[in-house]
């Protein structure tokens, strides 16, 4: 982590004001799921909730969807567990949502993450990489781009077990929720997901139902879940040949918790993927390209009810910010 303090003023009257300090920080995004990401490997940066909102400010800040920081894993509370049974997974990914809360998992964070260690020199050449999350360790490597996907270069790693929290009575209906969203006339059925984090999951009719809701305000979902929750609008597209694979298409819009309206939720996409695989029943695909407002992300059903994500991640740039200016308002 690079915070580096004011120098005091020299003896000379004229010194110059000591400087603030400021914070190394580094942008990116998958899919347009935007992301500052902070190199805290020795674990000494106090990264409140204050300072994740002040970063994650799109106007007063440096503007993002979630905060990352990069730590060593032995120095997270978290870690232990995780280095017992995977004592590769050097680093953890400590993600932050924009409103300061912390979440479990970021599908297109873990992504992004695994660029930004590559960029320090941190993942090891040829290898896989191993990503300490709250949600288990994330191995990623290299994949092709799809065909028809137009990016330079995809990511991709087992997300692990989902699962929907309704058990089977939930499957068999279906659905175990309703979602009211602002621009439909009535609340809809949907079903519950849990990718490491929790959604919600609602199909709409068509392409144009799901341009017209409004996701400036949150979703009320009913029964209210404990813990919050993203929820994804899907609308199956029909399938197709990628890359001699039989491939499902859905487009998908979804509204995270503790952000808002994103362009792309990693999570989501395998929830919204794995949700219409539920509804379609035997016979469904196991690969699932998932078009969002930024981008495409593909989700592949793997054995033993775990699920891959693929995608592209980006680092657009690095900056350092004036601490004291970011938080003086
Ligand atoms: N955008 C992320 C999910 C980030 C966490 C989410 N908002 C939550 O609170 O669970 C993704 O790509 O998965």
């Amino acid at each position: 982590m690079t915070v580096t303090a004011g120098t005091s003023p020299t003896e000379s009257s004229h010194a110059a004001p000591a400087a603030s300090p400021t914070l190394h920080v580094t942008k990116g995004h998958g899919t347009q799921n935007d992301f500052v990401l902070v190199d805290d490997r020795d674990g000494v940066l106090e990264l409140g909730a204050t300072l994740v909102r002040a970063l994650a400010d799109r106007r007063a800040g440096v503007g993002a969807d979630g905060v990352i920081r990069l730590v060593a894993t032995q120095h997270v509370p978290e870690g232990a567990p995780l280095l017992a049974s995977a004592p590769d997974a050097r680093w953890f990914m400590d993600y932050r949502n924009a409103d300061g809360s912390i979440a479990e998992m970021c599908g297109n964070g873990v992504r992004v993450f695994a660029l930004y260690l590559d960029r320090l020199g941190l993942w090891p050449d040829g290898e896989e990489l191993a990503v300490g999350t709250r949600s288990g360790v994330m191995r990623v490597r290299r994949v092709a781009v799809p065909a028809g996907v137009d990016d330079t270069a995809w990511f991709a790693f087992d997300i692990g077990r989902w699962h929907v929290p309704g058990g089977a009575d939930a499957v068999a209906a279906g659905f175990d929720a309703e979602v009211a969203v602002a621009g439909l006339a009535v609340a809809r059925p949907a079903l519950g997901i849990d990718v490491g984090n929790p959604h919600t999951v609602l199909a709409l009719r068509d392409e144009a139902e799901l341009e017209a809701v409004d996701l400036t305000r949150a979703p009320q979902v009913h029964p209210v879940p404990p813990q919050g929750s993203n929820i994804e609008l899907v609308v199956p597209l029909g399938e197709s040949d990628v890359d001699g694979r039989t491939t499902a298409r859905i487009r998908m819009r979804v509204h995270e918790r503790g952000v808002g309206e994103t362009r792309s939720c990693g999570t989501g996409a395998v929830a919204a993927a794995m949700a219409v695989r539920t509804w379609a029943g035997a016979g469904a695909p196991d690969d699932w390209l998932v078009d969002v407002p930024g981008g495409t992300v593909r989700v592949r059903s793997l054995p033993d009810g775990r699920a891959e994500l693929a995608g592209p991640a980006v680092l657009v740039g690095e900056m350092d910010v004036d601490l004291a200016a970011l938080l003086d308002r």
